[in-house]
């Protein structure tokens, strides 16, 4: 069954807008797996502007769930311009330090308003394989965040990477605006396959949400998705253990 990771960047937003620890995340990442979450996933991004490095050092040491970091590899340290935050230190320093259960590479630029496209491996295959490597030394699983791109794909397999996360987005916005819907998702199943055929994992995220989930969880060899926007804004009718439980479901399982 896919796993159903809770990314946990926008309690953190709503946390930053005060100078407090409300709302916390430990409590809320406590709350999510004691619902049935499978893992948590954090992007902590240069800026800090939802995910702290302390925030991640929290969830490291008290999670009893897959941990997920997201973020840039190659984003390199950057001060922290409020006070009582410590300094972003890259994001490979952190993911060494902390080793995650999974890193998941994202190209964002480091003033990108959320992640919107997948990486070039024509360009950064080389650079992508040597942080692989790393990360496999470190005994940290590898996913890269991909468009549904065959070639793409066969690259990432190039790098040796444990799995690809399909970005989601073109998927959620066919549904949004009824284009093709059907079509668009036959496009992600045929990744899918693909990175299936070339011995990668299939994790997927960004814009899914409760109505859009039900078909894409039809895609075989579907191991994780992780969801963060769409999940805060249902936790604000549902709460969050009848989010966790719904999206649960919405994945094919009893819950
Ligand atoms: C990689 C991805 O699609 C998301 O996981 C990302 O974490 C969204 O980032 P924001 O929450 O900053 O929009
Ligand atoms: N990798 C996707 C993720 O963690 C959350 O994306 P979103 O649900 O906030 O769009």
């Amino acid at each position: 069954m896919t796993a159903l990771s809770v990314n946990l960047n926008k309690i953190a937003l709503i946390r930053n807008s005060r100078d407090t620890r409300s709302p916390d995340i430990p409590e809320h990442a406590r709350i999510c797996i004691e619902a049935g979450a499978d893992g948590i996933t954090v992007h902590p991004r240069p800026d800090q502007r939802h995910i702290r490095v302390g925030d991640c050092h929290d969830l490291a040491a008290m999670l009893t769930v897959e941990f997920n970091m997201e973020g840039n590899p190659f984003a390199g340290p950057r001060r922290s311009d409020r006070p009582g935050v410590g300094d972003y230190p890259g994001f490979m320093p952190l993911v060494r330090e902390l080793r995650p259960t999974q890193a998941t590479l994202v190209p964002d630029g480091d003033n990108q308003l959320t992640s919107d496209h997948g990486f070039d491996l024509r360009r950064d295959g080389e650079r992508v394989a040597g942080i692989v490597a790393e990360l496999r030394s470190l005994g940290v699983r590898s996913s890269l965040f991909m468009d549904p791109d065959p070639d793409q794909i066969r690259l990432a397999a190039d790098t040796g990477a444990d799995r690809i996360e399909l970005y989601t987005e073109g998927y959620a916005k066919a549904v949004a605006s009824h284009t093709d819907a059907a079509g668009v998702l036959e496009q992600y199943r045929k990744a899918a396959a693909l990175a299936v055929e070339l011995g990668l994992g299939v994790n997927a995220g960004h814009d899914l949400n409760l109505h859009n989930l039900p078909a894409f969880a039809t895609i075989p060899g579907l191991l994780e998705v992780s969801i963060g926007h769409a999940f805060t804004v249902d936790a604000l009718q549902l709460g969050l253990v009848e989010t966790v439980k719904a999206y649960q479901r919405a994945l094919g399982k009893s819950a």
